[in-house]
């Protein structure tokens, strides 16, 4: 942990059009390695108004180099780990696949549909250490709740509406969709669409973080049939018009989480997750593994 007596228990990941919180007042950068690597970026750790800290992490890098499958998702989580983070609050453009959420507006979604190609590491446990995670509800719901009542306050004397209680689906990439997918998602609930939100949500899970999306509707992918399909201009023009919103809910909300998570208000709970999701027997813990998941759970392998 960056200081014993201070954690810094609430994160944001920032993804495309969101490189940093320059609104914030930054305290240090953090140069960290993990067990499982680097992670993307140096690890902004910034003041709030309140005097709570919070870090940042650009997903991309912060000159965006990274792409969405070969972001070091487990580095990034395992980092956020060690600085003691307990909630993370990350962002993402998006494409739109209904017609009601539009450019510009924020998305804060509830349920995911999984479109990646099982080529991005996605779990701590496949090194002989098996551990099945809950994940009906792969936002955390008090999080996500808390978040979506901020959000509506922040956006009330603005054109930009929220829509909660969506679908994201999440491909593979780098490429957009075909029009022919983009339709099939409409057909199969998805709302909204990105490239990252997977493994995120998952690994964060796993390691016991309250995670949740927020997320700027940025395009209407390639669905509407009258309409060029999306593009990198497309999604950057409407990321540059939104970017000042993005802070500024970012800089309201993170006090907010800081609150639920503090052990009187006990709103916010990520401990206690994995507790019944470990499925090998201790004596066949390979003790290079128990090493590796110490950073992840360590009330689980200290
Ligand atoms: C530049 S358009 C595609 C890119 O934008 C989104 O990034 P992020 O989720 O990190 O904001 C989407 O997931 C793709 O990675
Ligand atoms: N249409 C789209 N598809 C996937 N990821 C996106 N990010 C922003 N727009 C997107």
């Amino acid at each position: 942990m960056v200081s014993k007596e201070e954690p810094v228990t609430v994160a944001v990941i920032g993804g495309t059009g969101l490189y940093k919180l320059d609104n914030l007042q930054v305290e240090k950068e953090l140069d960290l390695d993990t067990a499982y690597g680097k992670p993307s970026s140096a690890i902004t750790i910034a003041r709030l108004e309140s005097g709570k800290q919070v870090a940042f992490l650009a997903r991309h890098g912060h000159g965006h180099s990274i792409t969405p499958s070969h972001v070091p998702v487990r580095a990034n989580i395992a980092a956020l780990k060690s600085l003691g983070v307990r909630a993370i609050v990350a962002f993402s453009a998006v494409g739109s696949l209904r017609e009601e959420i539009r450019p510009k507006d924020l998305v804060i979604p509830s349920q995911i549909i999984d479109r990646t190609k099982g080529i991005r590491p996605s779990t701590f446990f496949d090194g002989g250490i098996v551990a099945h995670a809950m994940f009906g509800d792969p936002f955390d719901t008090a999080l996500t709740r808390l978040l979506g009542d901020i959000v509506k306050d922040v956006l009330k004397d603005t054109q930009v509406k929220l829509h909660t209680g969506k679908t994201v689906v999440v491909m593979e990439g780098p490429q957009f969709s075909t029009r022919a997918e983009s339709l099939m998602y409409r057909q199969w609930g998805g709302d909204i669409i990105n490239m990252s939100a997977l493994p995120e949500a998952k690994l964060a899970r796993e390691a016991e973080i309250s995670y949740a999306l927020i997320c700027t509707s940025t395009d209407y992918d390639a669905w509407r049939e009258s309409e060029e399909p999306v593009t990198v201009a497309e999604v950057m023009g409407t990321l540059k018009a939104n970017s000042e919103i993005s802070k500024t809910v970012a800089a309201a909300v993170l006090d907010h989480v800081h609150d639920a998570l503090s052990h009187e208000k006990g709103l916010i709970k990520p401990e206690g997750g994995m507790q019944y999701s470990i499925v090998t027997a201790r004596q066949h813990w390979p003790e290079e593994q128990v090493e590796k998941l110490k950073t992840i759970l360590p009330a689980y392998f200290s």
